[in-house]
């Protein structure tokens, strides 16, 4: 999706956030991509806390997907919203910042995992409005400039400004299907994937800036140094 949002929005490579601010690292991408092996070793590696985002889910989420029906933009938009919060509540016991291992499939999640200010009238279509309703919904107070019917006019999930970078393990679709397929006690069936797929907005195609992409067919341990490696040079960690 490329979208009028993004044109002003990401001209501010991780939402309000300066270079004090702590660190969120968000490892994202489709189910069985290696989100959670990678955000614990990258976590490991930085001394920063983990969570998964896997863990926020309210049951009636992780029922639809044990179901083997997709999840909504309705149904993660409060999901997003909870994320970013516990985001906001870990640094606040650990001022570097946290590493969190989240789908974030879409441009407008990515958006509200940054805490960006995004105006709903400025959404390209009605699911994303929903998506920024319902942000703007769990934070009334955030930004108190009253829009349309005293709903405040821009979004911002958490009051503490994060400096967010998005990790993308990203790689072919027989791959990700053979480590679904190996886990059998897993909640979400390998039949799942295809509809991860198409819902994914690869964020190396959207604009979007802080992204680092690498590659699922690499080791565990390489993966964690190719994305160290382009955290430093995107002067994310020193
Ligand atoms: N770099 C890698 N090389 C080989 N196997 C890997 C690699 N990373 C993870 N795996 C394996 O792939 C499977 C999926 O990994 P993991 O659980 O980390 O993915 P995930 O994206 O967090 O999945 P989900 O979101 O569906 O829970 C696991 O069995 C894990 O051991
Ligand atoms: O946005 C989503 O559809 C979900 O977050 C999924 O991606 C799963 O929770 C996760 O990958 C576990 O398999």
């Amino acid at each position: 999706m490329s979208s009028s949002v993004d044109a002003h929005e990401t001209a501010r490579p991780a939402g309000d956030a300066t270079q004090d601010d702590p660190l969120l690292i968000i490892v994202m991408g489709v189910s069985g991509c290696g989100k959670s092996t990678l955000g614990a070793n990258l976590a490991a590696a930085l001394s920063l806390p983990f969570l998964d985002a896997d863990d926020l889910h309210p049951p009636s989420n992780v029922q639809k997907m044990s179901d083997g029906i997709p999840l909504t933009d309705a149904d993660r938009a409060p999901w997003l919203v909870r994320v970013r919060d516990e985001a906001a509540r870990a640094v606040e016991t650990d001022a570097h910042g946290v590493v969190i291992a989240c789908s974030a499939l879409k441009e407008a999640y990515r958006a509200v995992l940054r805490g960006e200010r995004i105006a709903v009238a400025e959404a390209p279509d009605e699911d994303e409005a929903a998506i920024l309703r319902t942000a703007r919904e769990a934070h009334p107070d955030a930004h108190p400039a009253a829009g349309a019917a005293g709903v405040p006019d821009e979004k911002h999930p958490a009051e503490h400004a994060l400096r967010t970078y998005f990790v993308h393990p990203h790689g072919p679709r027989d791959v990700l299907l053979a480590r679904m397929s190996h886990r059998k006690e897993h909640f979400m069936k390998a039949s799942m994937l295809d509809s991860q797929l198409a819902t994914l907005e690869d964020p190396t195609t959207t604009g979007e800036q802080n992204v680092v992409p690498v590659s699922i067919e690499h080791s565990p341990e390489e993966q964690r140094d190719s994305a160290l490696e382009q955290l430093r040079q995107l002067a994310a960690i020193p």
